[in-house]
């Protein structure tokens, strides 16, 4: 029988680790966490900072491991104007040097989170506060508790994990021309 290819996921968070999971069942992958360092702040702001968090946990993995595919999750906030945004982004790796994006669904956060989260508290924190529940984080998420449970944490990273790897053949096949 073939090994099973191994996808390497930058975090002990379950919320990321079974929308990983979700994906590996369906495609014959084996999925395990790995804690690595994001090398960007606990509460990341903005696209740009996000995303690097996402691609240094990604690649953190492959040389930490022996997984065939590394791939890092995410979470931050991005102002647009005067709101702010929960941001989310995605990073997948390959030992052939391919490296595939993808951000997540965006809602706008209460007004008085902003405030908070300027003044540099992390957004696990206050939405615990807040949900009055603990670890939310790893549980439905911010986004859970803002759509009613509709769309939780691990189902708006199972979105993002399907389109990283929705991407891959047809990268690798650009890449091959
Ligand atoms: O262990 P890791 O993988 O770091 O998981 P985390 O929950 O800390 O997740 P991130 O570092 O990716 O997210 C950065 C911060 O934003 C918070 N955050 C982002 N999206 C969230 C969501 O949907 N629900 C709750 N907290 C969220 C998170 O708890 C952190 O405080
Ligand atoms: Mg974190």
């Amino acid at each position: 029988m073939d090994r099973q290819l191994k996808i390497g996921i930058g975090t002990l968070n379950p919320a990321k680790i079974n929308a990983v999971k979700r994906w590996g069942e369906d495609n014959h992958m084996v999925v395990e966490g790995f804690s690595v360092p994001s090398g960007v702040s606990a509460q990341p702001m903005g696209d740009e900072e996000t995303l690097e968090g996402a691609m240094n946990r990604a690649q953190a993995v492959l040389e930490t491991s022996d997984a065939d595919f590394g791939m890092g999750l995410e979470g931050g906030v991005d102002c647009i104007g005067e709101d702010i945004f929960l941001c989310n982004w995605g990073a997948l790796v390959d030992r052939s040097g391919l490296v595939l994006t993808a951000s997540g669904a965006r809602i706008p956060l209460p007004q008085r989170f902003k405030k908070e989260l300027v003044g540099g508290k992390e957004l696990g924190d206050i939405i615990d506060d807040f949900a009055k529940q603990t670890n939310v984080r790893k549980n439905q998420g911010t986004i859970g508790i803002f759509t009613n449970g509709l769309i939780t944490r691990e189902d708006m990273f199972h979105h993002v994990v399907m389109l990283l790897f929705g991407q891959y053949d047809y990268q690798k096949n650009i890449r091959m021309k």
